[in-house]
């Protein structure tokens, strides 16, 4: 999210946590002052390959409950910032990313089971994230850690029904959250709120079934 007036629009519809990009190359970078928001509504921040440093900077200045690390932030990264968070009194949560194409890119998320909170799979693009793009979620038909996970990549409203059974699925077991982005847009950065709140309710009754 970037624009004030169109994060206060997204939180009516109801997400549990809303996202901010803390990089300089995204068109949906962002900086400035935050609008008044439900105090229900988590925030988190999207970094890659930012200084330890910078991330509790900003974690600090935006009350950021997750951390996404979107970049090649390795195990040792993430245990520094844990440490970093903790010195600090930081409750945030790491959430580590893996872009995926195929199977052998869940391989080394093994390595960050003991330095992250959760996981995200985005698809494997030329940029970053924000790619549009979705990967073959029977992928995750490989994914055997306990750690949960978000599933991120090119989901717009059309894939309500795929997403539905890949919840309800054996490979959706151990995921907690969709993380959508350009398939609700606009422009970069500008949510088309009407249509996510048609979303997230469809994600919710799913949720309920599952749970
Ligand atoms: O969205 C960006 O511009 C971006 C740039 C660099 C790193 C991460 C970025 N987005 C983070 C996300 O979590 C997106 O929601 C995710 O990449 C999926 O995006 P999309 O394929 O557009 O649904």
């Amino acid at each position: 999210m970037k624009h004030p007036e169109n994060m206060k629009a997204v939180a009516s519809a109801g997400p549990d946590v809303m996202g901010l990009i803390f990089y300089g190359k995204s068109p949906r970078y962002f900086e400035g002052m935050l609008p008044e928001l439900p105090e229900s509504l988590k925030m988190a921040g999207v970094f890659v390959n930012a200084e330890v440093e910078t991330v509790l900077e900003k974690a600090t200045k935006y009350g950021l409950s997750y951390l996404q690390l979107h970049g090649d932030e390795t195990p040792e990264y993430c245990t520094a910032l844990r440490s970093a968070l903790k010195a600090s009194g930081n409750r945030a949560e790491l959430i580590k990313v893996f872009s995926v194409a195929g199977e052998d890119d869940l391989s080394g998320s093994d390595k960050y089971e003991n330095c992250a909170d959760y996981f995200l799979f985005d698809t494997k693009g030329k940029n970053r994230g924000g790619n549009g793009l979705q990967f073959n979620w029977q992928v995750l038909q490989a994914y055997k850690l306990q750690i949960p996970f978000l599933l991120s990549g090119g989901i717009g409203p059309e894939d309500l029904k795929a997403l539905e059974g890949f919840l309800l699925s054996p490979e959706g077991r151990n995921c907690v959250g969709i993380d959508v982005n350009s398939g609700f847009e606009l422009e970069p950065g500008l949510k088309d709120d009407k249509r996510l709140k048609n979303f997230i309710s469809r994600i919710r009754e799913t949720e309920n079934i599952k749970n």
